[in-house]
């Protein structure tokens, strides 16, 4: 644990302890900010917990609902308990825990920095703690990040907003993040695809090094493109070219990257989101019918970003 102290070493989380959170999906690179640059976007899985019974209950509706496992291993359980040893507590003995994921999976909307959000947040909220408050969510996002091994996903999702993440100077597992207000005039247009890569895939494609001049030219898109989020759209098309790993992963996600060339042949930033194989459009205000007028008759979404990160709908 890297930013809160462990409350009381061996205490349990109280008996009749509930909490429900809602947790917004993200778009993590953005082209060239591999790793570090994190958009959150407006669909929501929502999560609720509560310390009853005499064993865990695992319950999955929606995205996942008969695809992942409903006991010790959901993800999100793994993440609560991960939280409460980072604050020296135990798991109670029995918990209830109802997901309800609007989130694809494996599509490149972060939906497993989601869950892990999701679970570290239900188990500081189960233990007390208010979520409001910025050391509580830094120990979220640090928790999330360092159970997905990158925090450009989680950060957003904590956060809201556009996120710049970084590893700290101290141990592994030490994050932070800048947060920036992303232009009003942005618009991001996803092409969902039915067919899912998993992170891990589309991780095991990429080179261990890069010349120095790819990352010198990479350095350069990537500085770019805090500033055209935030502040000139209009110089998205530059800011948006990545040097480093979209082409690394082009024959995981042929026809991703065949539309995102065409996107851009037509004028319009796109990228892969996150690990792909979605396509991100970041539109400044055409939208949807320019996308779809290259993309043709395919699953498009326009969830807008939000301000809004992780938050606790309710709890007793
Ligand atoms: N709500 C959830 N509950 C339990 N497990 C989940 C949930 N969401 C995601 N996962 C787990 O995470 C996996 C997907 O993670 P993966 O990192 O491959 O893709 P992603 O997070 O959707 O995309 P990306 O990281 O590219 O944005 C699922 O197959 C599942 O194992
Ligand atoms: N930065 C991550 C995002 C997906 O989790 C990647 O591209 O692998």
């Amino acid at each position: 644990m890297t930013s809160a102290e462990p409350l009381r070493d061996g205490a349990v989380v109280a008996a009749g302890a509930r909490a429900r959170v809602r947790v917004p999906a993200s778009t993590a690179n953005l082209g060239p900010g591999f790793d570090s640059i994190g958009m959150a976007l407006g669909v929501w899985d929502e999560a609720e917990a509560s310390v009853e019974g005499d064993s865990l209950v695992v319950e999955a509706t929606g995205f996942g609902e008969g695809e992942v496992p409903l006991d010790e291993s959901h993800l999100a359980y793994r993440a609560m308990v991960a939280a409460w040893q980072a604050l020296g507590l135990d798991a109670p003995q029995g918990l209830r825990l109802s997901y309800r994921g609007a989130i694809p999976h494996s599509r490149g909307m972060g939906s497993s920095a989601s869950a892990s959000v999701t679970g570290v947040a239900l188990g500081t909220a189960l233990a007390g703690l208010d979520l409001a408050d910025d050391t509580v969510l830094r120990f979220v996002s640090d928790i999330a990040s360092s159970i997905e091994g990158h925090p450009d996903n989680a950060s957003a999702s904590v956060y809201g907003n556009v996120t710049v993440s970084w590893a700290g100077d101290g141990d592994a597992g030490d994050w932070r993040s800048a947060v920036l207000a992303p232009h009003p005039h942005l618009v991001p247009v996803l092409v969902v695809p039915q067919r899912r890569l998993s992170t891990a895939t589309a991780r095991a494609a990429l080179p261990t090094a890069v010349p120095l001049a790819v990352a010198a030219r990479n350095s350069g898109r990537t500085a770019l493109l805090a500033h055209a989020l935030t502040a000139d759209p209009g110089l998205l098309m530059p800011a948006t070219q990545d040097y480093l790993h979209q082409e690394a992963r082009r024959p995981a996600y042929p026809e991703s990257m065949a539309l995102v060339d065409a996107l851009r042949d037509a004028g319009i930033p796109a990228v892969i989101s996150g690990a792909g194989p979605t396509v991100l459009a970041l539109t400044s205000g055409q939208g949807e019918e320019a996308v779809r007028a290259v993309a043709g008759d395919v699953e498009i979404i326009s969830p807008g970003t939000t301000s809004r990160g992780v938050h606790v709908v309710s709890s007793s």
